[in-house]
């Protein structure tokens, strides 16, 4: 028998404060999503029409034969464009994603007062967050979707703070992850005839997190977001996503022959999905892109994705490259401190605005 919320604050006080989830809702037994979740028309996402960006993935092993030229500009390419691409050989193994994915499951499927310990005030680290929908205080739509964050420090913090279902297999992905996230942005530089020190480097993915986002089998997929549209503000986010579907990348715009039109970027088993986040965006002078991204939710299965973000420190000054901004002319963006930056993006994300917008330049 499902339970009826009298009003909106009764179930928005056993979604978010009690720290029921939508997990916790979905477990009620509900045939239809509440009022809470119901998004605006210009947000639902229709499933029926959408083209899927079907590009093979990128092998990251041929880096280091004879077919490095190429490789680099398949990666080149894929930032200046889409600002989204897949990878294979990319050195996490196989094994480790399968039980990525499986120790998502085993967490969420947790009651609700043991992914409470990881709930904020209560968890005993504030670098981990057990939460839901994004900033749920200020939406007045939520996302269907619940999720555990988990901010890396040190390895001794991650293995005793963070969730016993998957703190080992997490922090071996972050760590495998980084190492790909180091190699593509030294591609992306060297392609802009630029080479950054090692610690400038390191300054720009400084911070790492893991997240794992759960979307449960939703009754009114036409209805709901699994995960509103946004760009990524750090630097890059390395991407583990099932192979239920529904990730969509916003195309460019500015590129002639479409206006803004979303593709679907389609599982690959074993593969990782590569997203340019805004602060390579803001480096490289606009020229690689940060795309603006969404999940549609599903009506039979339950979805996992599990995305390693990285970014620079929050007292890290961020802006164009310089010489880069010698030899194109114009500075598109402004100098920062992020901050400032991340600060604008939740005080923004639930207005559905372009966080980049903030770090453009005047006219
Ligand atoms: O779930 C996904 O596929 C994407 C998740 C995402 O965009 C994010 O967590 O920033
Ligand atoms: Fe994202």
């Amino acid at each position: 028998m499902a339970q009826s919320f009298g009003n909106s604050d009764s179930l928005y006080d056993f979604v978010v404060k009690d720290g029921n989830g939508v997990k916790g809702l979905m477990d009620l037994g509900l045939s239809e999503v509440p009022e809470r979740y119901i998004q605006p028309e210009e947000e639902r996402i229709k499933k029926i029409g959408t083209r899927r960006h079907n590009v093979a993935p990128i092998d990251l092993s041929k880096l280091k034969g004879p077919d490095h030229k190429k490789v680099v500009d398949e990666i080149v390419r894929a930032a200046e464009t889409l600002g989204f691409f897949q990878v294979v050989n990319h050195g996490v193994p196989f094994e480790l994603l399968e039980s990525l994915k499986d120790s998502a499951h085993k967490f969420f499927n947790l009651s609700p007062g043991e992914k409470c310990l990881f709930c904020p005030g209560v968890s005993p680290s504030s670098k981990v967050k057990y939460g839901t929908s994004f900033v749920p205080e200020k939406e007045k739509a939520l996302e269907w979707k619940d999720y555990i964050s988990m901010g890396y420090t040190i390895d001794e913090d991650a293995l005793q703070y963070w969730p016993d279902q998957c703190k080992e297999v997490a922090l071996d992905y972050l760590k495998l992850s980084s190492k790909i996230v180091r190699e593509i942005i030294e591609i992306l530089i060297e392609n802009l005839g630029m080479k950054l020190e090692e610690s400038r480097i390191e300054a720009i993915i400084e911070m790492k997190m893991v997240n794992m986002n759960y979307h449960p089998a939703c009754p009114n997929p036409e209805l709901t977001v699994g995960e509103g549209r946004h760009s990524d503000m750090g630097t890059m986010t390395v991407l583990l996503q099932d192979g239920i579907g529904g990730l969509y990348v916003k195309l460019d715009e500015d590129n002639n022959n479409n206006d803004g039109e979303w593709v679907e970027i389609p599982p690959i088993h074993g593969a990782l999905v590569i997203n340019i986040g805004d602060i390579i965006q803001i480096m490289s002078n606009g020229k690689y892109k940060s795309a603006e991204h969404r999940v549609r939710t599903t009506s039979n299965e339950s979805r996992v994705s599990i995305p390693v973000f990285t970014a620079p420190k929050p007292t890290e000054k961020i802006g164009p490259l310089e010489e880069l901004v010698k030899k194109d002319g114009v500075a598109r963006y402004k100098q920062l401190i992020f901050q400032d930056y991340i600060n604008n993006c939740f005080a923004n994300a639930y207005h559905r605005k372009k966080s980049l917008d903030f770090a453009k330049s005047s006219p």
